[in-house]
């Protein structure tokens, strides 16, 4: 059991856990909805036999009421996605199934045999609960809900004991279940985020391909504009690289890329997304900075890299700076005017920032 804890999700980084929860919310949705379906459609099965079979003391139409709300739940359900929303939904599904199986059997003298649901449902609900508390609070949910048939029925105290056991056991039994889900769906989880990264970044630096960068771009760029922001994009290309290669080999250009890549990386801020856009050319978007704030960066981030040292002397960048404009220009035109500010660096004379307003 240990070993099992060990390796449930670990609550530590909110950031993966939110993800989690999301990534559990989009697969389960649909589950749970069907579940809600069936049981509703179940509810309704049972309202109809009772009547046939039984003749409860309260009216048909009093117990099909709860029909209304439980469809209802179904409903929202279907359309939920946010995994505190879907949590919520749930349990308030499970409440009013509990109310609605309690005032089913109302005036049935055999009702404490109708206890049965409520003993299953801790175990058959264990997977949909996506938190701990929602689990939690799940379970004690499906512990109460069958004490009202016992306690206004006519059972005895053997009974009521017997229920206590088996409810317990079944809180237990749907614990471990739930532990052995979480574990495998976690595991999942990870797996795809670990193969989707791996899709989207380049192998050599760990920057985002280009295809990347440019999708990511794109709803950054929306974001920018929705809250008003400037913005800038920074075009880097290494200067006289192919001597590199020529003269040392890949393997030493390799090592001058790695390190370009790693000084990027400290130098950026959380909201900035860097981009590997072809053999030695990178490119940066900086939100929040207008031209003079980005070009002062670009500047710094220069000087950094001028720091790294190539077996034939230090390394040296030309940068290109552009601002992005107020209209809906799209991140691929803001490259091109970043690459040409770039060139205008190189024929400057390299190892320079250049910036341009247009
Ligand atoms: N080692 C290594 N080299 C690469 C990689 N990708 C592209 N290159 C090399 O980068 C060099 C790019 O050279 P150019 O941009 O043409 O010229 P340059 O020498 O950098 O000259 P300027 O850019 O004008 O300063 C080529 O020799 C490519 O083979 C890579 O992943 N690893």
């Amino acid at each position: 059991m240990h070993d099992l804890l060990d390796h449930l999700p670990r609550h530590d980084d909110s950031l993966q856990q939110r993800d989690y929860r999301r990534y559990l919310a989009q697969r389960m949705g649909p589950m749970i909805h069907a579940l809600m379906l069936v049981a509703t459609l179940v509810y309704l099965v049972a309202v109809v036999a009772s009547s046939v079979l039984q003749r409860p003391m309260l009216s048909g139409w009093l117990r099909a009421l709860p029909l209304l709300p439980l469809a209802l739940v179904t409903l929202s359900t279907r359309q939920a996605r946010r995994p505190h929303l879907l949590s919520a939904l749930t349990l308030l599904f499970v409440v009013l199934l509990e109310v609605s199986i309690n005032l089913n059997t109302f005036g049935n003298p055999h009702r404490q045999t109708m206890v049965l649901p409520g003993l299953l449902l801790p175990v058959v609900s264990s997977v949909i609960w996506l938190g701990r508390w929602d689990f939690v609070a799940g379970m004690i949910v499906c512990a109460l809900g069958p004490l009202p048939m016992l306690l206004l029925g006519n059972s005895d105290d053997v009974q009521v004991v017997q229920y206590l056991i088996y409810m317990a056991v079944a809180i237990v039994l749907a614990a471990v279940l739930r532990a052995f889900m979480a574990r495998t769906l976690f595991e999942q989880f990870r797996l795809e985020r670990r193969l989707r990264e791996q899709a989207n970044t380049d192998g050599l630096t760990g920057l985002l391909l280009r295809n990347r960068f440019l999708q990511l771009s794109r709803l950054a760029l929306a974001d920018i504009r929705h809250r008003g922001l400037p913005a800038c994009v920074l075009y880097l290309d290494a200067d006289h690289f192919k001597p590199l290669n020529d003269d040392f080999g890949h393997a030493a250009g390799d090592a001058a890329l790695i390190a370009m890549a790693g000084t990027m990386r400290r130098q950026m801020r959380p909201d900035d997304l860097i981009g590997r856009i072809g053999g030695e050319e990178f490119a940066m978007l900086m939100p929040g900075l207008d031209l003079a704030q980005a070009t002062q960066r670009a500047e710094q981030l220069r000087l950094a890299i001028h720091a790294i040292q190539r077996p034939d002397g230090r390394m040296s960048v030309s940068i290109g700076v552009v601002e992005c404009r107020p209209d809906d220009e799209a991140i691929e035109t803001l490259l091109i005017r970043a690459d040409r500010a770039m060139r205008q660096a190189k024929r400057a004379g390299r190892d320079r920032v250049a910036s341009t307003v247009d």
